[in-house]
């Protein structure tokens, strides 16, 4: 399970990523909001965080206008990871070595097609479970 939110600057992004996983048969949560009407991204991204966290989905994908503020609230969950993307390249890369378990996109930084292209990378990209991956994790939950 997915969970997704976005404030009115992803709104519309995050109709099409919705669209595409149901194209996948793949089940997904969605917090709001539900228009283009301005709203408040922290709400959402901590939603959506919440989720992740208490483990009722297993990863999240959060988009406001540059991915920015989403993704800082949603990094203020503990056991969050959210991870900015903007390319796979860096998608394929925080699974693997950060295990993120958060996407977070700027809808007004990239176009549709490339979203959804990292939303499938960051879906199908598993973590590699190496020592090294996992020490460096450890570190960021340590206070
Ligand atoms: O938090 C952001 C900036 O890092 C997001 O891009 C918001 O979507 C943006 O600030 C919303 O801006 P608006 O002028 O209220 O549409």
């Amino acid at each position: 399970m997915i969970a997704i939110g976005s404030d009115h600057g992803g709104y519309v992004l995050k109709q099409e990523i919705i669209k595409y996983l149901e194209s996948k048969n793949i089940e997904y949560k969605d917090v709001g909001c539900y228009s283009e009407e301005s709203c408040d991204y922290a709400q959402f991204g901590k939603s959506v965080a919440k989720l992740v966290a208490d483990g009722t989905c297993e990863k999240g994908i959060v988009i406001c206008g540059t991915g920015i503020g989403i993704s800082i609230a949603a990094n203020k969950v503990k056991g969050i990871r959210a991870a900015l993307c903007h390319d796979c390249f860096s998608a394929q890369a925080t699974r693997e070595h950060n295990d993120a378990n958060i996407l977070a996109m700027g809808a007004r930084v990239i176009g549709p097609g490339l979203a959804l292209k990292i939303v499938e990378t960051f879906l199908g990209t598993e973590f590699s479970n190496e020592e090294r991956h996992i020490r460096r994790i450890a570190q960021i939950e340590d206070n």
